[in-house]
């Protein structure tokens, strides 16, 4: 048995419950778990959901979320935080008061589910453009999440090369613009805009259908490699790594009948 030396790095997810246990909060801590990260977490909306979709969403008060944000911060030495389902614009403008006091700012801009289930109140995306994009270190759409929040189509790499340049006029010191969901190529693709200039970020394609919580676990991952000190062109490309290792390892299970979860680790 290893014994750490030290206190072990201490990494915020504020995000959704997601009951079947493949993404949201539930992804976030097993993610930090598997970093050696110390995972706190801070919930905004309950979901009763399962491999096959969202059956019911029942959204925190705001002021019980500032309650646990208060709780957390007062006490714990955060370093670094990662946003998922935030649920309402209101939860939203919350967790943007406390920016001064959440380090290493990592927002997945969670909107839609995969299954196509909103996770966020519809046309009020405009929130997290003007109140949050401003003080995230990297922001993590999906294309369809970059979609809604530019108001035009991003289907193809060129499209999201595009709109990673254009999400950062918002202010983020990164985006990383995902392409999971681009089909017909050897590689999944993301588009990443740092320092004024965009690269494509690449891994091997795992043919699976176990891709519940893909999102949340990039996202997760990143919050704590930027936690454990990591610089942030570190921190992704370690993600993406990472995030295909654990597809690899659940890419032959079969736990639920729909869109099964990741093998964080130890499996
Ligand atoms: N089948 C896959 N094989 C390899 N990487 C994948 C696969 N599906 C998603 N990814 C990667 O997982 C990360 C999350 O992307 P994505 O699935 O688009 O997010 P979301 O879950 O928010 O829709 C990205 O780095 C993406 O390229
Ligand atoms: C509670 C909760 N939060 C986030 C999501 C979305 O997860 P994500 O990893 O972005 O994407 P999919 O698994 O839907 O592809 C969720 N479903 N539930």
């Amino acid at each position: 048995m290893s014994v750490l030396a030290g206190n072990p790095p201490v990494a915020l997810t504020i995000a959704g419950s997601d009951s079947g246990g493949g993404a949201g909060v539930q992804a976030d801590l097993k993610t930090f778990a598997a970093h050696r990260a110390f995972g706190t977490s801070v919930i905004t909306a309950l979901t009763a959901q399962n491999t096959v979709g969202v059956r019911a969403i029942s959204a925190v008060a705001p002021e019980f979320v500032a309650a646990q944000l208060e709780a957390v911060l007062d006490d714990l030495p955060v370093a670094a935080v990662k946003t998922g389902m935030l649920a309402t614009p209101e939860t939203v403008a919350l967790v943007a008061r406390f920016a001064p006091r959440l380090p290493n700012l990592v927002v997945d801009p969670v909107l839609v589910a995969s299954s196509g289930d909103r996770l966020f109140t519809a046309d009020a995306e405009r929130a997290y453009l003007e109140l949050l994009f401003p003080h995230a270190a990297v922001v993590t759409p999906n294309l369809r999440e970059a979609s809604v929040l530019l108001g035009r189509d991003v289907l193809d790499a060129d499209d999201a090369v595009k709109a990673a340049a254009d999400l950062a006029a918002y202010g983020p010191r990164c985006v990383v613009v995902k392409g999971g969901h681009l089909r017909g190529s050897a590689e999944a693709v993301d588009a990443v805009w740092f320092d004024g200039r965009t690269s494509l970020m690449t891994a091997p394609w795992i043919d699976t259908a176990n891709n519940h919580g893909t999102g949340c676990t990039f996202a997760a991952a990143t919050a704590a490699n930027l936690a454990a000190g990591a610089e942030l062109p570190v921190a992704l490309a370690e993600a993406k790594t990472y995030v295909h290792a654990a597809l690899s390892r659940s890419a032959s299970w079969s736990l639920g009948a729909g869109h099964g979860p990741l093998g964080w680790g130890p499996f």
